[in-house]
């Protein structure tokens, strides 16, 4: 069975992620420890959280695929998020609470309203904080339900949520090899850098609606060099193996200073997604043809 390294320990979302998928789950602390895992060669897999429709993206995880040897995502999974307050039994006073800070930040609303005053401290993951509270250094953390099960501690709130609805989308990350096969429902994903001139990021996106492409995500983080030097990172609906998603990705590819694929796979909604491959597939073969003299 192959090895899924996760953003662990025990007891997090990632945890109820990965078992989504087939393999034998191992627990890291952090989440470059998850692509350290899969780029060494300890796992096939990893599997990081990569974004949240509260929150937003999962700054770790964009930074830690552009650094190193590529890694490819060739699976992805939607959770639906709420937490529990977990505490030690017999806690009657709460003055620090602790969690991933994504998670910190989908209740913050409602730490104010039922723990005035209370102090929040970032820790690694939901998991580890309740970790840390089992061990005494905090008093409650905001975890995923399942963590009650992992740790000796109490509920003492659950289904906590500042914006109903909340849900992570996770990444199943693989060394480059062979890629999914298209199923008419997938998302590609690509991280560019660009020159800095005038209009390069609209000429990329231009490239990408004239061939009828759905942009369903893109984010900018910084090149952490020169302040005000971004990576673009664009997911789209389609995928490789398309003729329209390849042209694109070619035409981004000579948009760009640097470009790293980062994976065609299903989308977690199968949704399908309108492609126009029939057309793209007659003008290729007309362009073929009248190349040849056949055609005018
Ligand atoms: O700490 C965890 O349990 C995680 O899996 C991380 C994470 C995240 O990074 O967004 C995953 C889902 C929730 O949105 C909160 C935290």
């Amino acid at each position: 069975m192959p090895r899924i390294a996760y953003f662990g320990p025990q007891g997090t979302f990632t945890e109820q992620a990965a078992m989504r998928f087939e393999g034998e789950l191992v627990p890291v602390e952090t989440i470059p420890l998850a692509f350290a895992a899969v780029r060494a060669g300890d796992t096939e897999f990893a599997c990081v959280p990569i974004e949240n429709s509260v929150e937003g993206a999962v700054p770790a995880t964009l930074d830690a695929l552009v650094r190193d040897e590529p890694v490819v995502a060739v699976a992805e999974t939607v959770l639906d998020v709420r937490f529990s307050i977990l505490v030690r039994p017999g806690t009657t006073e709460i003055r620090t609470i602790a969690s991933h800070p994504h998670a910190l930040a989908q209740v913050r609303e409602w730490i104010a309203a039922e723990l005035p005053g209370v102090t929040s401290i970032a820790t690694s993951s939901t998991a580890s904080a309740a970790a840390d509270v089992e061990r005494g250094e905090f008093d409650a953390a905001v975890t995923a339900p399942v963590a009650v099960h992992h740790y000796k501690l109490d509920e003492y709130a659950t289904d906590v949520l500042d914006v109903p609805d909340a849900r992570t989308r996770f990444l199943l990350l693989r060394r480059p090899g062979q890629l999914p096969q298209p199923t008419g429902a997938d998302r590609t994903s690509v991280v560019v850098t660009t020159p800095d001139r005038v209009g390069v990021l609209s000429e990329l996106l231009t490239e990408l609606a004239l061939r009828g492409i759905n942009l369903t995500g893109l984010e900018s983080r910084p090149q952490k060099g020169k302040l005000g030097t971004y990576r673009f990172y664009i997911d789209v609906e389609g995928h490789i193996a398309e003729p329209r998603i390849g042209d694109a990705l070619a035409a981004l590819h000579r948009h760009s200073r640097e470009i790293r694929f980062l994976g065609s796979f299903p989308k977690a909604d199968h949704e399908p997604v309108e492609a126009h491959n029939a057309e793209f597939a007659a003008a290729a073969s007309w362009v073929d043809a009248v190349r040849k003299g056949e055609r005018g």
